[in-house]
């Protein structure tokens, strides 16, 4: 017998000879008894050559539920699932799936780098009474046990031991109930965020989509790397595309892919640069910051001009000026570009933890460059017209067809309109009982057509336009050159 085989079998042996003693040791005297376990114990100890480690599921003085145990827990529960022929189920906290869990003094094998451990799960009762019962209470500790050979202690001890912490908190964190938070003045509310957006819903350039997903997952597993290069582990994304092609969707689709949580920031009703300071530190680690419509939370100049005409309102009536005071300060904000800067730059950056902030806007142009430069915003994603490859999704996904004879007029009209996936979506949406693609398809093209029509239409009104409005610049610089002409500038008379 090979020596290996020999070791591994050594375990079992003694986990018998273990439960036959356990069994009959009531038999021998007290004081016999504890001879016999204390040698025996030093034979285990010589002789076995694995080591056990304990994870109770309470510990401390007020009994709390310990942090190892729970993510041990999560961590063996994939391994449990595949490996434990008893099982225990529970509805998991979403509600929606069961999680199953090794039931009690099962056991499961793990590997890492090539060294086999042992998981057991196990429960010591002991039965306690109450001053309120009359009937005794069953009082469980709950532990997993680790079992591995003892020349793989360091190895088990450092890395493994670490390595099941990570994962177990991870797959925690991706089946945690997630949170959609709202703010009303200073203070955030939440209700459980359950937006159904996928990035596989999500109508648009399939490489674009590619490159957007591997940034995140990239930016969710960076931790260390931010650490080592002595970065703030942020990042920000900016949106921008007409209403409609799925900004918010993308957000939503964000939240799902990396299960964070969502701010979503009003900064309208955030009343000053203090309000939105706290705000933002009391934000949690793996969420998403978003301040949709930039443009118009900030537009300073638009809230000057609404304070000034309060101002002017309250001179022509005095009376409205003490009850309009409260109000006025209630309704404009204060918050200014460089106090949003300023904390994205700065205070933020030293919250831990791995945080997204996302803007979005329909008129990039309009932003202020300071907010959109490299650095401050790190991608800038450009959501667009529905091209053909995002129709076809759309139809993947609405009607359940990947390919039609309709589909070579709808990509010629798509490339000749400007219409949104969220229009494009509106037609292919059941209307009738009849799931009739073609009706559906026939409907969208009808659409196209018009839209073509009326871009066609709008160029010419524009193109006759531009040839008025040049017609009236050809009459001056002829007044201007026969003025010329009067000077003796014969030159410019061309012109006309
Ligand atoms: N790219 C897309 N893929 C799939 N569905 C989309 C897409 N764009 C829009 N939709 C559909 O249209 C609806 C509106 O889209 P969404 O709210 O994401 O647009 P938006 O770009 O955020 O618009 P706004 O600028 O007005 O906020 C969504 O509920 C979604 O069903
Ligand atoms: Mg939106």
């Amino acid at each position: 017998m090979k020596v290996g085989n020999m070791v591994a079998n050594i375990g079992p042996i003694f986990a018998s000879l273990m439960f036959v003693w356990a069994m009959f040791k009531q038999f021998f005297p007290h004081q016999l008894r504890n001879q016999i376990e204390k040698h025996s114990q030093r034979l285990v100890s010589f002789v076995y050559p694995y080591i056990q480690i304990t994870f109770h599921e309470l510990t401390g003085e007020r009994l709390m539920r310990s942090e190892a145990y729970s993510a041990i827990e999560n961590y063996l529960s994939s391994m449990a699932s595949t490996q434990a022929k008893r099982l225990k189920a529970d509805i998991g906290k979403n509600n929606q799936s069961l999680v199953l869990s090794m039931d009690d003094h099962e056991e499961v094998a793990d590997e890492f780098n090539g060294v086999k451990l042992w998981w057991a799960y196990g429960k010591h009762i002991s039965k306690s009474q109450t001053s309120l019962s009359f009937h005794p209470m069953n009082d469980e500790k709950r532990y997993y046990k680790l079992t591995f050979h003892k020349r793989n202690r360091d190895m088990i001890l450092g890395t493994y031991l670490n390595y099941v912490l990570k994962e177990g908190k991870a797959i925690k964190v991706k089946n945690r109930q997630r949170k959609l938070y709202t703010n009303s003045g200073s203070y955030w509310s939440h209700v459980v965020f359950e937006h159904p957006a996928t990035f596989q819903t999500l109508a648009m350039d399939p490489e674009k989509k590619k490159m957007i997903i591997d940034d995140l997952i990239t930016f969710s597993k960076a931790g260390e790397f931010y650490a080592r290069i002595g970065r703030a582990w942020k990042r920000g994304y900016l949106l921008y595309g007409p209403p409609g092609t799925g900004k918010s969707t993308m957000i939503a689709a964000m939240a799902n892919l990396l299960g964070y949580d969502l701010y979503d920031l009003e900064l309208t009703a955030v009343k000053d640069n203090t309000e939105l300071r706290k705000l933002l530190i009391e934000t949690s680690s793996k969420s998403i910051i978003v301040i949709e419509d930039i443009d118009c939370s900030l537009d300073l100049s638009g809230q000057r001009r609404k304070k000034k005409e309060v101002e002017e309102e309250q001179e022509k009536d005095p009376r409205q000026k003490q009850l309009g005071m409260q109000e006025k300060d209630a309704k404009t904000s204060q918050v200014t570009l460089s106090g949003l800067l300023n904390f994205i730059d700065g205070l933020w950056s030293a919250c831990g933890g791995e945080r997204l902030i996302v803007f979005t806007t329909n008129h990039v142009e309009k932003l202020d460059p300071a907010l959109v430069r490299k650095g401050r915003m790190d991608k800038h994603i450009e959501l667009s017209y529905c091209g053909f490859e995002a129709f076809k999704l759309l139809a993947k996904n609405y009607l359940g067809i990947e390919s039609h004879y309709l589909f070579d007029t709808i990509c010629e009209l798509l490339k000749e309109t400007k219409v949104t996936p969220a229009e494009v979506a509106e037609h292919l949406m059941p209307k009738t009982a009849s799931r009739d693609s073609e009706l559906y398809l026939k409907s969208l093209i009808q659409t196209l057509e018009l839209a073509k029509e009326e871009a066609r239409l709008k160029s010419e009104q524009d193109a006759r336009k531009t040839e008025a409005s040049s017609s009236k610049e050809d009459f001056h610089w002829t007044e201007n050159d026969s003025s010329a002409k009067a000077n003796g500038k014969s030159e410019n008379y061309t012109l006309a």
